[in-house]
């Protein structure tokens, strides 16, 4: 449910005569090492009819390379002349953004913030005059201020409406069920594990004592636990230390993206119910400065946030978890408003 692991059940649905299958989906940043992959993955979902791919470089060796794939959307590449980012979002109903610098061994995710804060905002700002109405999926670290920024852009123009800005947390979801399933010998797509906060070190939250298989482990308590928690947590840091200098997490970044684009795909294609969990605006601790908070939200018919559900029951380690998680938050989400003040 959290993970929103639907993509066995493509094939099925291209044959669906409910759905729609004419979404228009762009994928801004993508030429890069997320980018290519999860334009790939976009390419194969047949609820996508058409695929914009902006870069600022490759963008329509990209689209030509993925419009072999013979599915039955089209891809068209955009680079920055001629207007390429306004034709890129002409029409976008989903609008994907992993452009911006990944990190290299020693970085936190804030350390990228000078040099993504001034892109997403740069692509926030085309993106809010060109497709006010498209859902917006931030990808571009830190997420945790990057989506504020967004937030400040599209308020500053006129057009802000929070149930359409989303910070895509899904690759925490797909990394708990992941390794919980490692360690609980259970199915990984039957382990589905919420995962509530932001994204980045200690303000990612798992809840593992809300699935039968996370509650034992969380039971018995000892250095499984702690060290469970600790790659939920710091599952971007392994993969930035065994990459060695060549980026960070990419594939299993695109397979998180294209769940969580496949979750908003679904519910706008008639599917009721579809619940995930991502970082939008939330009422949830805005009392304590956070006024975004990743929670359970179930999508509207428009793909759009509709009901944001709390965190539910906590065994009070996840409760220390979450008290630390909140100020650590609050910082972020000031340091995206104040870069827009
Ligand atoms: N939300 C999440 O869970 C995750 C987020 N990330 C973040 O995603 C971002 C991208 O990571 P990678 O794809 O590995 O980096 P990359 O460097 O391989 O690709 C970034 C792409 O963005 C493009 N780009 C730069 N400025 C641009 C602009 N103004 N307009 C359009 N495109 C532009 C570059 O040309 C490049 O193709 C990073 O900030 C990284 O930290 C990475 C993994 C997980
Ligand atoms: O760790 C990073 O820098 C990239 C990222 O957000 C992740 O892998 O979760």
């Amino acid at each position: 449910m959290f993970a929103a692991n639907r993509t066995a059940s493509f094939a099925k649905r291209a044959f669906s005569s409910s759905s729609r299958q004419n979404t228009r989906v762009a994928v801004l940043g993508a030429a890069g090492g997320i980018g290519q992959p999860l334009s790939l993955l976009l390419k194969l979902n047949p609820l996508v009819s058409h695929l914009s791919l902006y870069d600022i470089r490759l963008a329509a060796g990209v689209a030509a390379d993925v419009g072999h794939c013979n599915t039955p959307s089209k891809a068209v590449g955009y680079g920055p002349e001629d207007g390429g980012l306004e034709k890129a979002l002409e029409g976008a109903e989903i609008i994907l953004i992993p452009a911006g610098m990944p990190r290299k061994p020693g970085m936190t995710r804030d350390d990228l913030f000078n040099a993504n804060a001034s892109i997403v905002r740069d692509l926030a700002q085309a993106a809010a005059k060109v497709a006010p109405k498209a859902r917006l999926g931030i990808i571009a670290n830190p997420v945790n201020s990057t989506v504020p920024i967004v937030a400040e852009v599209y308020k500053k123009a006129g057009v802000y409406d929070p149930k359409r800005l989303f910070g895509v947390t899904t690759l925490d979801i797909v990394r708990a069920s992941a390794f919980l399933s490692g360690i609980a010998g259970t199915q990984p797509k039957e382990t589905d594990v919420p995962v509530v906060g932001g994204h980045s070190g200690p303000t990612i939250v798992p809840l593992l004592s809300q699935l039968p298989a996370g509650k034992k482990v969380v039971e018995e308590g000892g250095e499984t636990l702690k060290q469970l928690v600790h790659r939920i947590q710091f599952g971007g840091d392994e993969v930035v230390k065994a990459k060695d200098g060549a980026g960070s997490a990419t594939l299993s970044m695109a397979y998180a993206g294209l769940e969580w684009a496949d979750a908003l795909l679904r519910a706008m294609n008639g599917e009721s119910g579809v619940k995930l969990c991502t970082y939008v605006e939330s009422p949830l601790y805005a009392d304590k400065g956070c006024e975004f908070f990743s929670s359970p939200v179930t999508l509207t018919s428009e793909g759009t946030v509709g009901e944001i559900h709390p965190v539910g029951d906590l065994h009070p380690s996840e409760q220390a978890l979450l008290d630390e998680c909140l100020p650590a938050l609050a910082k972020n989400i000031e340091a995206g408003k104040k870069f827009m003040a």
